[in-house]
């Protein structure tokens, strides 16, 4: 049996198709025609199979533990399509209609929707564990979409049953990166309540699920986000391509494959390079820039891209770059700017979380002891107030570690299994920080969440709150927190209601507290209470157990225990002075550690070229005319390095090969105690600096046995020699 479309008049919004139906009334002219061919192409497969239009089909559902089977398979899709599942549901909400998400053979996973319109579906078996696969039901938009594996739509008597005539249906199939299909998403509603836009809306919604797919994969992987406009970057509208450790292209979503005109397959078979002519350290480097704008590329056909890279997984870790978590509404169907940077702020203290939670794992006080007096010191007093409900203010520079020791008292305090929420002051835009801590009531003010959202004090009950940047919380806010402080009560804005809370807590800054309360920037009362233990965290140049934080660090990169720092690499970290402190010292680390992949140890070529101009421009190259030959400084003797996992010195060690061969020889029995004493007037630093000259001439170089003699570290005496070199 054949049935014939061809004279049929292109999308005849009101006669009956030559097969006896009708394309929907609203759907454009020109899509109309292959609508109905599509259609007509299914009742023909249909036909051929032998199913009846008249008779009831098999409305059996699968048995509930097959179901609870086919559902777990498909965990990591339900899991992504959920929450679009309920963003969608807020655009049909009250239209008689129904989402359905289908497995990749088309038996139904979850539906949500109006209660009385899925009441009547559930006659129809549109309901979870029934199978809607074209074989089964005839044609339909599910089981139509997964044959034709294209969004289609059936409505009304194009359905191949007529007892499913009253139904219609816009389904979109969900693509893995790879092309394979993973399910189904549909709106099925009254045929009577039928709205063009329903089809772009499941199109859409289908798109996020994939996305999502695409970029939670934590694989060691590089995405690429890219779109031939900048703007589009971060839209629905983007390409994203997932580009695997060995530079191959690995995945595409179906807006990547549109804007590269490639299919699924082809695009598997090219890498970065063959596609944009780069590699992944282009990407790397590019992302480290700060506030890094989007990158060009162009493609072999001299079409420009522009491209933001981000990595995920062990390149995570390893390079040190945070992954932004993917929006999980696109940013055109947010309500107001508000809720959109609502949305963007609590998705970036989600992110600080995630890596919060990370780093858990790693802390605790003791993990902290690194064997610096300074830290041992601030150690010892902050165990002194564990438990005492004493709130501890942390002091220091940027990238000190203030969140991790306040991560560390949160772990040794008994309320370690409560909530730890750090809020950064300074990372919340100023209008959104009130209802961010307190939280705000339904509909408190416009553009608000809906539902209303508990803030982060209450988010923090029973356990700790830590304030980060406190130095930053705009001064009109400080009154409203003194009060919570005070009170250990919260009223969520909008509330009349306030709500006892139980908070631990912790605050942290870089900025001069005292200097700001007396340009009247910061409230005297709130200080007094924030205040009641204040630390300093010293800066990484001013500590001496940097050998061991840096193998801690490597510890951790999941690199292998055995990636050593050469002593070429090591001294010149003793000599450089880490501005941006241990944050710094791990994202050195990170990238040389990827540098060094394969290699027994790091050396100055694993080192990032800006980091060795930073080096350099700290402390210049001395001149072997300018500097005595024993102010180079010698590698540590193997000693030196016990327990710090940094490998032995090597015979060639930079430009301080053999130093010991170089060293002008001492007097025998010279000690520091009789270092001879230069002409005239000096400071104390200057008598300090001969002191260590002549220790170090004394040990022949051996920076070790000199620390040993004078008292000092090693990083000292390294520090104190370069400085007295300046000029
Ligand atoms: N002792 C340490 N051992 C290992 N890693 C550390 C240590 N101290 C800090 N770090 C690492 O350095 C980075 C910065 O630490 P943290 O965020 O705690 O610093 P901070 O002082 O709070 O910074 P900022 O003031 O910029 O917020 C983190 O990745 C942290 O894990």
């Amino acid at each position: 049996m054949t049935m014939s479309t061809g004279n049929a008049p292109a999308g005849d919004r009101t006669g009956a198709f030559a097969g006896g139906w009708t394309a929907p009334v609203a759907m454009p002219q020109d899509l109309a025609q292959a609508h109905l061919e599509r259609i007509e192409q299914s009742h023909l497969r249909c036909a051929a199979l032998g199913l009846s239009r008249v008779e009831r089909p098999d409305y059996e559902p699968m048995l509930r533990g097959d179901l609870n089977l086919a559902q777990e398979r498909n965990l990591r899709l339900f899991s992504r399509a959920a929450p679009v599942m309920e963003l969608l549901l807020e655009q049909i909400v009250n239209t008689d209609s129904m989402i359905v998400l289908t497995d990749a053979q088309g038996t139904i996973l979850h539906t949500v929707g109006d209660d009385s319109f899925m009441a009547r579906a559930n006659k129809v078996a549109l309901s979870p564990g029934v199978n809607w696969a074209e074989q089964s039901k005839g044609t339909n938009a599910v089981g139509t979409a997964l044959v034709e594996e294209r969004p289609t739509l059936v409505h009304a008597a194009e359905h191949f049953m007529h007892i499913n005539s009253f139904l219609t249906c816009s389904a979109a199939p969900i693509f893995d990166p790879r092309g394979n299909i993973l399910g189904v998403l549909d709106v099925s509603g009254d045929q009577r309540t039928y709205h063009q836009h329903t089809m772009g809306l499941v199109r859409m919604s289908a798109r996020m699920i994939e996305n999502h797919w695409l970029t939670d994969d934590s694989g060691d992987r590089v995405r690429l986000h890219f779109h031939i406009r900048p703007e589009f970057i971060g839209t629905l509208l983007e390409g994203i391509l997932v580009v695997g450790a060995d530079g191959r292209i690995q995945g595409a979503n179906r807006a990547a494959l549109d804007l590269l005109d490639m299919s699924s397959a082809s695009v598997r078979l090219h890498t970065l390079d063959s596609l944009f002519n780069i590699n992944l350290g282009v990407l790397v480097d590019h992302l480290r820039a700060p506030l890094a704008q989007p990158m060009r590329l162009q493609l072999p056909n001299g079409r420009l891209l522009h491209a933001s890279p981000r990595v995920t997984g062990a390149l995570q870790r390893l390079t040190g770059l945070a992954e932004p978590l993917p929006m999980a509404v696109p940013p055109q169907a947010m309500e107001s700017s508000v809720e959109r940077q609502a949305v963007a702020a609590g998705l970036d203290e989600r992110a600080r979380m995630e890596a919060g939670a990370n780093e858990a794992r790693l802390s605790g006080l003791h993990y902290l002891a690194t064997g610096d007096a300074q830290i041992e010191s601030v150690v010892r007093k902050v165990q002194r107030i564990l438990n005492r409900d004493i709130p501890l203010m942390i002091l220091g520079e940027t990238g000190t570690g203030k969140e991790l020791l306040a991560r560390a008292v949160h772990q040794d305090s008994h309320r370690a299994k409560q909530p730890f929420v750090a809020v950064n002051c300074a990372s919340i835009p100023e209008t959104l920080i009130e209802a961010e801590l307190f939280g705000y009531e339904e509909g408190a003010f416009t553009g608000a969440r809906r539902k209303g959202a508990t803030g982060r004090i209450l988010q923090a009950n029973g356990g700790t709150l830590f304030l980060d940047e406190i130095g930053d919380m705009p001064l009109g806010l400080q009154a409203h927190l003194l009060r919570v402080l005070q009170e250990r009560c919260v009223t969520p804005l909008g509330s009349q209601k306030s709500i006892p809370v139980d908070i631990s807590v912790v605050s942290a800054t870089h900025r001069d507290l005292r200097g700001m309360i007396e340009q009247g920037k910061f409230r005297e009362d709130l200080y007094y209470r924030l205040n009641g233990l204040v630390v300093r965290l010293p800066a990484l140049r001013d500590r001496s157990d940097l050998a061991v934080v840096a193998r801690r660090i490597l510890s951790t990169l999941g690199v292998g225990g055995d990636l050593q720092i050469s002593p070429a690499v090591m001294a010149l970290f003793l000599r450089y002075q880490w501005p941006g402190n241990v944050r710094q010292l791990a994202t050195v680390l990170r990238t040389a550690a990827v540098m060094a992949a394969g290699e027994p140890q790091i050396t100055e070529q694993h080192l990032s070229d800006d980091f060795l101009d930073d080096v350099r421009r700290q402390t210049p190259p001395a001149s072997s005319a300018q500097e005595p030959s024993w102010l180079v400084p010698a590698p540590p003797p193997a000693s030196a390095y016990a327990g710090s996992g940094i490998s032995e010195p090597v015979p060639a060690w930079g430009a301080a090969a053999a130093p010991a061969a170089r060293m002008p020889q001492p007097a025998a029995a010279q000690t520091a105690a009789e270092a001879p004493t230069p002409a005239g007037p000096r400071t104390l630093g200057e008598a300090e600096i001969d002191l260590i000259r002549a220790a170090v001439e004394a040990a022949q170089g051996n920076i070790s046995l000199a620390s040993k003699q004078l008292g000092i570290s090693r990083n000292t005496i390294y520090r104190k020699l370069r400085w007295a070199q300046k000029p």
